[in-house]
């Protein structure tokens, strides 16, 4: 079974504004609430792309609810923990350019924290364990480690899509698959990455450390991936923009998707890509007809270090 934890859920209050002006009254006249949260995002498109798959994580207040009756009618399978807090609305504005305003997480008591734990604890051989979406920093990096822990000895597939500080602490554990973007690995290194060379160079670190696949993703450019067994690019397919959110998530949907399938990591990478360009190019998630239209469009390549441009 494959199971995705989002610690920090959102309804994603998506809205277009043909010319955004900050500062000033922006009516809309297209709005939308999607359930978000990286975690979610992944169950999301795995269940859109046929995988079973297990929603955890929290979620709280009528927000919490929304999302909970969202996923249900989608016939995704969550099993959250409840909360007192009201699961937070995150403001995605849709105009020439994408602004974002996420808000906090939820503050964890010892007892949320334990029902993870247990949650975790009955996982075994060959599930999955999906963290991702950003880490509370009220939560000790230390609890996220033990979880980490609890996989490496129950052989269970640790995927990491975070950012921040526990980040940074759970790359020390034997990780499946990690997905930064550009700019978060970077943060990693404390560093800016401006070329895939230097992509290349700090995802092979990664590697080193304990990570069995790295997936740099580059927005538009598409993304990199780095393994003991060499480097590859993916060129992004061509398409009409509409909104990139979820598009990381989606892109770890399709890796996991394909790799339980076929258990080959280049042909997860060309999925996994197909995948958050599919996204991209759609309003909400992906659908399982969209990536596979985009599937052939996926130029991979063994990476050379010739300093490319990002
Ligand atoms: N403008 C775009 N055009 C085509 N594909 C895109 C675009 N933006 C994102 N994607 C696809 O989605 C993947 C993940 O996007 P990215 O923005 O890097 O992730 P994140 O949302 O985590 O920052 C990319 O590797 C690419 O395949
Ligand atoms: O937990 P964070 O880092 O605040 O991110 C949450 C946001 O990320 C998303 O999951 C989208 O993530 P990606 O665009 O990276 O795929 C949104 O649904 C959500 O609002």
């Amino acid at each position: 079974m494959i199971y995705t934890c989002t610690i920090t859920p959102s309804i994603d209050y998506t809205v277009y504004v043909p010319e955004f002006g900050s500062g000033k009254l922006n009516r809309s006249e297209e709005v939308y609430y999607y359930p978000g949260g990286k975690g979610i995002n992944v169950s999301r498109v795995l269940k859109r792309l046929g995988i079973s798959n297990r929603a955890l994580g929290y979620a709280g207040g009528f927000t919490g609810h929304y999302i909970e009756e969202f996923l249900k009618n989608e016939g995704v399978d969550a099993d959250f923990i409840h909360t007192s807090e009201i699961t937070r609305i995150n403001v995605k504005i849709k105009s020439n350019q994408e602004t974002e305003l996420n808000g906090p997480g939820p503050a964890l008591n010892a007892g949320q924290l334990d029902a993870l734990t247990e949650k975790v604890r009955s996982m075994g051989e060959g599930d999955w364990f999906v963290l991702a979406g950003s880490l509370p920093g009220s939560i000790a990096p230390a609890y996220f480690l033990e979880l980490a822990k609890i996989c490496e000895a129950n052989q269970v597939h640790f995927v990491l899509d975070t950012s921040g500080p526990a980040l940074k602490s759970l790359l020390v554990a034997p990780v499946f698959l990690v997905k930064p973007n550009q700019q978060e690995l970077g943060e990693l290194f404390d560093v800016k990455i401006n070329t895939v060379a230097e992509a290349f160079q700090y995802a092979r670190k990664l590697v080193e450390r304990n990570t069995e696949h790295v997936v740099v993703s580059m927005g538009g450019e598409g993304a990199l991936l780095v393994t003991k067994e060499g480097a590859w690019l993916a060129k992004a397919p061509q398409g009409h923009v509409i909104n990139t959110v979820g598009s990381g998530d989606s892109l770890v949907s399709g890796f996991i998707a394909s790799y339980t399938m076929q258990s080959d990591p280049l042909e997860a990478f060309r999925y996994g890509v197909a995948s958050g360009s599919a996204t991209a190019f759609r309003s909400d998630l992906c659908r399982f007809e969209d990536v596979e239209k985009l599937l052939d469009q996926v130029e991979i390549y063994p990476f050379e270090e010739k300093g490319v441009t990002l």
